[in-house]
């Protein structure tokens, strides 16, 4: 049995479905009314809804793009996408067998192994092998394979389609806010702490260190105001990502320092909410100005966090 098939019979749905697909990555406004109108037609229909979404990005299994980062992590994804009340959300692999499927092919094993009864599509979605299955084609091979199509109408903001690339463009820019205004949600990390070089405590200001995955996008180098879920509880925090050039530089870091804790959380699974850019990772001449320089940042992170909307 190739991955492909074992993958779907694990995933086997009994009960007919209102079926997305998609790769949902950031799960930005436009994913989440396309989801919202899944959920809604599988209550009119009386059916479950459903969402297949891929592990690994289209894009760059087929060799469209040589790094892609992610916006979400995999956990991130599927907490999102079940929060909106998608009632299965499925993972597929896009491996080269799926790429090589055709649109008929494709929506066979759908049908088969997912009960798909209609199929909820964005604009401009297209499916299977060379991108052949558009609006069109898709709805000509439900009529003969018993599913029906709703193509939902693309989610705007300011005339422009909102997307994933978008949405990672406004990330280097470090333009959070605007981040936030297509995400419809503040940018969030999450990751296990993990030991730093062991400077910060040195310098009178501990962090957490995040492991971040090699594939995560991350907003520019600079220092953010932030908030830090641990266990269930927010802590406004401060946020360094960069390579400390003070220090010589290295590898990128997410560091943060959360105000007013002082447990040990080595381990513990971190989140960090990016709310705004304080200002770029500076090259100080001494410890001490960098230290200076962080005591003015905390002010300034207290007075953001504490007009801050999420
Ligand atoms: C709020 C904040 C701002 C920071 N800004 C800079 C900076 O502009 N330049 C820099 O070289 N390092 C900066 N750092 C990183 C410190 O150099 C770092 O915390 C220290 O080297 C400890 O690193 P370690 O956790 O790897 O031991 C900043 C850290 C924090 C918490
Ligand atoms: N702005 C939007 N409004 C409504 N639906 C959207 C929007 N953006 C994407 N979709 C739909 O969401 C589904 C999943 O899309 P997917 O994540 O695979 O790729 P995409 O369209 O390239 O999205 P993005 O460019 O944001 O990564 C598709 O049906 C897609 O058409």
């Amino acid at each position: 049995m190739t991955q492909l098939q074992k993958e779907f019979k694990s995933a086997e749905l009994i009960q007919p479905t209102v079926l997305t697909v998609g790769v949902f990555d950031g799960v930005h406004l436009g994913h989440q009314a396309l989801l919202k109108e899944t959920v809604r037609q599988a209550v009119v229909l009386g059916l479950a809804s459903a969402a297949v979404t891929f592990i690994g990005h289209p894009r760059l299994v087929l060799g469209k793009h040589r790094e892609l980062p992610h916006l979400t992590s995999i956990k991130q994804r599927l907490n999102l996408i079940k929060a909106i009340g998608i009632k299965h959300v499925v993972c597929l692999t896009f491996s080269e067998e799926l790429a090589a499927l055709s649109a008929e092919q494709f929506t066979d094993l759908l049908v088969s192994h997912l009960s798909m009864r209609r199929l909820v599509i964005g604009p401009d979605f297209t499916l299977g092998r060379d991108r052949s299955g558009n609006a069109a084609i898709l709805k000509d091979i439900g009529a003969r394979k018993g599913f029906s199509l709703t193509v939902v109408e693309p989610e705007q903001i300011d005339n422009a389609k909102i997307s994933s690339t978008l949405i990672r463009k406004a990330m280097t820019q470090s333009d959070m806010e605007r981040v936030h205004q297509l995400l419809g949600r503040c940018f969030s990390l999450e990751g296990r702490v993990i030991t730093g070089e062991g400077r910060g405590m040195g310098l009178g200001i501990p962090t957490a260190n995040l492991e971040i995955a090699a594939d995560q996008a991350l907003p520019a180098d600079g220092v953010y105001a932030t908030r830090a879920l641990i266990a269930g509880q927010y802590w406004p925090a401060i946020t360094n990502i960069g390579t400390r050039p003070t220090f010589g530089g290295g590898k990128r870091s997410v560091e943060t320092h959360i105000f007013d804790f002082n447990t040990q959380v080595y381990d513990d699974i971190l989140e960090i909410a990016i709310i705004k850019q304080i200002r770029p990772e500076i090259k100080f001449d001494s410890v001490d100005s960098l230290k200076k320089q962080i005591e003015g940042d905390i002010l300034r992170a207290r007075t953001i966090l504490a007009k801050a909307e999420c």
